[in-house]
């Protein structure tokens, strides 16, 4: 409990005029950083990166993280002081307080929604109210009620209680009408308190009694033992086990000898074993070992040496290697020098990607001094590995973008797997930041090297690299002599008509997977989900209907019975004539993973079908299971979405099918080229990977497509100068960055007039460079709904800095109009 000192210290400032003041980053969303006041006896206490409790408004009360300490007295308001300081050594490095501060200006956030996003729950602390007692109220006895006087009775007792506590002492959920009653007759006070939640696990440990270390003494003990012969056999397991496994906990040791506690206690109270609590690690203990014995095929040595020069010369190396060439080994290698020189790493990968897999393989070759930063630990597991990383005890952290945040004190290599993939990207809460990106600004204030790798990178990194901001490095063969897979095209548009409707799996598909099944081999069905939104194709060419000024496909809208942009918001008439070929042959298409398991089901008897999406990996540990199964090869064949495709890797995958590449290739979006390209190339990559070459099978009506040879010829170089040209012409990133502005609001023309608002103030000054309003392919969601604006703007840093600083006057300008005011706006930079 902090509350004791408070009244004493706020009586200290009133004769005392404080010098010193702190700007506090606290965890709630406020657009400016306030000032405190430091009290004068604390001036050696507090320094820049700790925590200290301080007051926001009337009661509320945060603890927050000092960002700066000063001697400049605020001038616009009176500062009031801190109230509490909870760390005597800073919990964040200046380090990460610039990143923080970074990521607040760049996506338009605020450092306290950063500070959210970056501290562990524990640090954040929780605040609940707390009833405490008033020495010297002066209320008889016979003045108070039954429960009102339990009440009095406790506190006077406890001095202080919290809710929770009182509930259970008056037996009701129903407290307040009595706390109140006490509060106005002055008898207890009511508290916003702050109370540390971490606890440090702790268990029961079994230990010799010190008389009995000697071997001597123990020997006559156990010679010279009378009665209790149940004490003895316990005695004698403990010494077992003691001397087998080194310490013995209270749990183990009842559970292995099969005897009661009092048993226990009997040889506990005889003075001949003690009990002891102890704090114990939370996380697994593995020896701090490396072993990184690994043979490098001559294509990887090459690759190795060009990627240690590279690193030498730049900040950003971009490692673009074909599926399975054995990025993930190199990295080992890179780490593991560096943990000979005493520095640290961090491993980045998007969330699904982290599986036990790359878990295995990197606790294999770097043992216990990698230490995993993942969504589903716990907050206390979360807050030790916060607490090694700080002291330099774990030097590899393997997690996936929040692990970012974690405080390296010698930080020198990051790594981002898989650098395409844009759930690097944070949508949802705020900060919208991007992991590769911010771990690239992160690198250059801890002067540590980034190290990107992709069989697919993004255009934005490749950019870089032939504009020689970034160095390449790449890697064409995969590793054990084996080829990349051959991909085969089915023609939908040459299934036979009366079919065409429901063929999800046609003839040729299903005879290659019982092909593959009868040679033993796996099969992976790739089905995107993210195509949900219905979509029209010509059944005659494939042709998609697009937006004649955005270049991306266009929405079906059952609602309106339209065609929309979700860009520029233009609608169209539903395609009766194909633009391409003047047939006159359109159909809807949308088919989800689940009927395609249960397609998958019916037609292969023999086989064991799994499905892997995110409906079908709910439970904690469901996806690891799953992955297993489809490694012991307990699973023939596997139907999934984007999760079968991150950085798997399986021996026995022979067959990769496809059978809606129209769906991976239609995204309303920009990078709809880009994503498909990826999605297809990585997904391929499955196949093959171990033994003989893989075979990939793609059905689609859009063989016309000119990204098909591309994927075929696995030529991503190509591909690049293909799409880099599109987005020259469209102005779309790298050469322009994008902000998408949302604004949501319970009624839909509300929404829309205040984006209308929005884009009429911003077309002052940016006109060319807006597109919108429009609304997104899913317009409404927790009954808001959605406006979207946006904003393609020259890549100009200063001219940017001016673009965030006018739209975000435009958005206050905006609610500060009567109907707009409960519009939220939200500020996506960079969307991906
Ligand atoms: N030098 C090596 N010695 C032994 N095995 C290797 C070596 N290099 C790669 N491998 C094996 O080859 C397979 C593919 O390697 P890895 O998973 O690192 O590829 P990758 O480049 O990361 O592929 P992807 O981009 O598809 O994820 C793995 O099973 C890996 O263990
Ligand atoms: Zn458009």
């Amino acid at each position: 409990m902090h509350n004791n000192g408070n009244h004493s210290n706020q009586l200290l400032f009133q004769q005392e005029k404080p010098s010193l003041f702190a700007d506090v980053i606290v965890p709630i969303y406020l657009p400016k950083i306030l000032t405190w006041s430091i009290p004068a006896e604390w001036n050696n206490r507090v320094q820049q990166g700790s925590r200290v409790i301080v007051q926001v408004g009337k009661s509320k009360r945060y603890a927050g993280i000092i960002k700066r300490l000063h001697t400049d007295v605020p001038g616009l308001y009176e500062t009031k002081p801190i109230l509490e300081v909870l760390d005597e050594a800073p919990v964040v490095m200046p380090e990460q307080l610039r990143l923080w501060e970074w990521i607040a200006q760049y996506y338009c956030s605020t450092e306290g929604e950063v500070m959210m996003a970056a501290l562990p729950a524990h640090l954040k602390l929780s605040s609940e109210s707390v009833i405490q007692y008033n020495d010297g109220h002066t209320v008889a006895i016979q003045e108070l009620s039954d429960k009102e006087y339990i009440l009095t009775e406790a506190l006077e007792i406890k001095q202080q209680l919290n809710l929770g506590e009182i509930q259970s002492l008056l037996d009701s959920n129903n407290v307040y009408p009595v706390v109140k009653k006490l509060v106005e007759k002055g008898i207890a006070t009511v508290w916003e308190s702050i109370q540390e939640t971490y606890k440090e696990k702790t268990e029961t440990y079994v230990l010799l009694a010190p008389v009995y270390r000697n071997e001597a003494a123990l020997e006559k003990l156990i010679n010279e033992w009378q009665k209790a012969p149940k004490q003895l056999d316990l005695l004698l397991s403990f010494l077992h086990y003691d001397r087998t496994e080194g310490q013995v906990t209270k749990a183990a040791l009842l559970k292995k000898s099969g005897v009661t506690s009092s048993v226990l206690e009997g040889l506990v109270s005889k003075g001949v074993l003690q009990l002891e609590k102890r704090s114990v690690d939370r996380l697994p203990q593995v020896a701090k070992q490396l072993d990184v014995n690994i043979q490098f095929s001559a294509a990887q040595k090459t690759a190795l040496q060009q990627l240690q020069e590279s690193m030498q010369q730049h900040a950003v190396t971009l490692l673009h290697g074909v599926t399975g060439s054995g990025k993930t080994q190199l990295y080992i290698q890179l780490m593991a020098e560096a943990i000979q020189r005493g520095e640290q790493c961090l491993y980045l990968l998007p969330e699904i990607a982290l599986t036990s897999q790359i878990v295995r393989k990197l606790r294999q070759h770097l043992g216990g001094y990698v230490g995993i930063y993942h969504s589903k630990f716990n907050a206390n597991e979360r807050l030790e590995l916060w607490n090694k990383v700080k002291s330099g005890e774990i030097q590899v952290v393997l997690g996936a973008r929040s692990a970012l945040f974690l405080p390296f004190c010698n930080l020198k290599l990051i790594v981002v797997d898989e650098e395409h993939d844009s759930s690097f990207k944070q949508y949802d809460p705020p900060p919208r930041y991007h992991a590769r990106d911010a771990a690239i600004f992160y690198a250059s204030v801890c002067n540590a090297k980034v190290l990107l790798g992709s069989a697919t990178p993004s255009l934005e990194s490749y950019h870089n690299c032939l504009q020689h901001k970034y160095g390449l490095v790449i890697l064409t063969e995969r590793y054990g002599d084996l080829q990349l897979p051959d991909i085969d095209i089915i023609d939908l548009k040459q299934v036979p008509e009366s079919r065409k409707q429901k063929v999800i799996l046609t003839e040729a598909m299903k005879e290659r997977i019982n092909q593959t099944l009868q040679q033993n081999k796996q099969v992976i069905v790739f089905q995107n989900r993210r195509g949900y939104a219905p979509y029209q194709l010509c059944g005659t060419c494939g042709w998609i209907p697009k937006c004649d000024q955005c270049d991306v496909s266009l929405t079906y809208h059952k609602s309106t019975q339209k065609l929309h942009c979700h860009y520029c918001g233009t609608t169209y008439p539903l395609a009766k004539t194909c633009g391409a070929c003047g047939s006159q042959d359109f159909r809807q298409k949308n088919f989800g993973t689940e009927q395609l398991e249960e397609l998958l089901d019916q037609t292969f008897d023999n086989a064991v079908v799994a499905r892997m999406d995110t409906d079908s990996v709910r439970g904690k540990h469901s996806h690891e299971n799953l992955i297993r199964q489809f490694e012991d090869q307990r699973i023939q064949i596997l139907a999934g979405t984007q999760m079968v495709v991150k950085g798997l890797d399986f021996d026995h995958v022979g067959l990769v099918c496809i059978p809606d590449a129209d769906g991976i290739m239609r995204f309303a979006d920009f990078r709809a080229a880009e994503r498909a390209f990826q999605l297809i190339e990585q997904v391929s990559g499955r196949a093959g990977r171990k033994g003989e070459k893989g075979k990939v099978v793609v059905q689609l009506f859009d063989t016309a497509n000119p990204i098909i040879p591309f994927l075929q010829q696995h030529d991503f170089p190509a591909f690049y100068q293909y799409e880099v040209a599109q987005r020259q012409l469209f102005f779309y990133p790298p050469f322009s960055r994008l902000i998408m502005l949302q604004c949501k609001h319970k009624d839909q023309t509300t929404s829309w007039m205040a984006c209308d608002a929005l884009a009429a103030w911003l077309r002052t000054k940016y006109d060319k460079y807006i597109s919108g309003p429009a609304e997104p392919p899913i317009n409404r969601i927790r009954n808001e709904y959605i406006t979207e604006l946006l904003l393609k703007l020259p890549r100009n840093a200063a001219f940017l800095e001016q673009a965030k600083a006018d739209i975000k006057t435009a958005i206050v300008e905006m609610q500060h109009q009567e109907a707009f005011k409960r519009v939220r706006v939200s500020i996506d930079v960079d969307p991906q």
